[in-house]
């Protein structure tokens, strides 16, 4: 079966000071999501936004509200999202202990009203998330190591994308799979091919015509 492909923006890249226009085309355009990118400044070398950014989103748009925390404490900052209306919280494998710490996590925020995503680095074998894989709503490949817009995208992600498209087709799992840096007309049409769901993209949609970025994204797979 055909489904179409998920464009999720990321505000990484969005130019503030042009918020309005920028946000308004995009809700123009065939993005569904929104990804925000939280850094604590300590998990990766960046520092974005706290939960007050998305309640400001959440009043001027109603898409969907992607929150890929990229901090030391998921336990604590998911909580404070999801008060603030994030549709899904995706948090990173390397910061918890164990998987099973994870899965613990990934339970109280969908016990929250939350859908959940895990996340893990280029450096981390896709295969520590087999035990999770039954739990989660999403799986989020980072394509570039996390903390930056604008880097170039890690070929050897396919390989990762298509390990966890086999084993969602075997294990007739539900997640959707999702993949964050780099990502362009070419670079997403290749992971598309390799089984993603979700393409997150920053400075590829943000320069240009936002619209006609978005649509040379979405195909049908
Ligand atoms: O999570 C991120 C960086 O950690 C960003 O979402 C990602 O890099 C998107 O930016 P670009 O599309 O410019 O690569």
């Amino acid at each position: 079966m055909k489904s179409e492909i998920i464009i999720a923006p990321s505000i990484l890249s969005l130019d503030y000071s042009e918020v309005d226009r920028q946000l308004e085309e995009l809700m123009a355009s065939d993005a569904k999501w929104l990804h925000f990118d939280v850094m604590d400044g300590h998990f990766v070398p960046n520092l974005t936004f706290g939960p007050d950014i998305l309640r400001g989103f959440k009043k001027k748009t109603s898409l969907f509200m992607d929150v890929h925390i990229m901090v030391d404490d998921p336990t604590f900052v998911s909580k404070i999202f999801i008060e603030q209306g994030a549709d899904m919280v995706t948090f990173h494998y390397e910061a918890m202990n164990s998987i099973e710490e994870c899965i613990v996590l990934c339970k109280e925020i969908q016990k929250q009203g939350c859908k959940c995503g895990i996340s893990i680095k280029p450096a981390t074998p896709v295969e520590v998330l087999d035990s999770i894989l039954e739990y989660v709503d999403l799986v989020l490949i980072m394509s570039v190591n996390p903390g930056f817009g604008g880097q170039s995208f890690m070929e050897d992600s396919l390989e990762r994308i298509a390990y966890l498209d086999n084993k969602r087709k075997e294990d007739q799992y539900n997640y959707l799979i999702e993949v964050d840096g780099g990502i362009n007309d070419v670079t997403g049409k290749k992971c598309i091919d390799a089984g993603v769901d979700v393409l997150v993209a920053g400075s590829y949609v943000f320069k240009g015509n936002i619209k006609e970025k978005v649509k040379s994204l979405q195909c049908q797979k």
